[in-house]
C-alpha cells in the first residue's frame, strides 16, 4: 500500500465541548440511520409479497390511485412534523419507483415462467 497524504479531520481545531456534543449527536443520527434502514427492510419484504400477488393475478404493477393517497397522507404528515412536504413527496416517489421497477421485474419472470419455459430459464426449479 502506497502512503496517502492523510486529510485532517473536519472537526480538528474543535473545543471539547463542541466535539462532545457533535459526538452524541452523531450517535443519534448513526441510530436514526440505522432504524431508517431496517424499516425501508421491511417495506420492501412488503411490497415484494404486494408484488407476487400482483403477479399471480395479472395486475399492473403500478397503482397510480394508490400512491396518489401515499403522497397525500405523507404530505400531510410530513407538514404537521415540521418535514418539509416537497422532500417527503420526492423520498416517497423515489421509494415507490423502485417498488414499482421490482413489481415489473417479478411480473416478467412469472410472465417466463408460465409460457412452458426453456432449457435456459434460469428460474425453471
Ligand atoms: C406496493 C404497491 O405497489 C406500488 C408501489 C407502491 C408503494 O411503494 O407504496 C404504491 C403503489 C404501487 O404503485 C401497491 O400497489 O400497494
Amino acid at each position: 500500500m502506497t502512503d496517502q497524504p492523510t486529510t485532517p479531520a473536519a472537526t480538528e481545531g474543535i473545543g471539547q465541548s463542541v466535539r462532545a456534543e457533535l459526538t452524541a449527536l452523531r450517535q443519534s443520527i448513526d441510530n436514526i440511520d440505522a432504524a431508517v434502514v431496517h424499516m425501508l427492510a421491511e417495506r420492501f419484504k412488503a411490497t415484494q409479497k404486494v408484488g407476487e400477488l400482483k403477479a399471480e393475478h395479472r395486475l399492473p404493477p403500478a397503482d397510480p390511485a394508490r400512491e396518489r393517497e401515499q403522497i397525500k397522507r405523507l404530505r400531510e404528515l410530513a407538514a404537521g412534523a415540521h418535514l418539509d412536504p416537497v422532500f417527503a413527496e420526492k423520498f416517497l416517489n423515489f421509494i415507490i419507483a423502485e417498488v414499482i421497477r421490482h413489481h415489473e421485474a417479478i411480473a416478467e419472470d412469472a410472465a417466463g415462467d408460465s409460457t412452458g419455459g426453456s432449457a435456459g430459464d434460469v428460474n425453471a426449479g
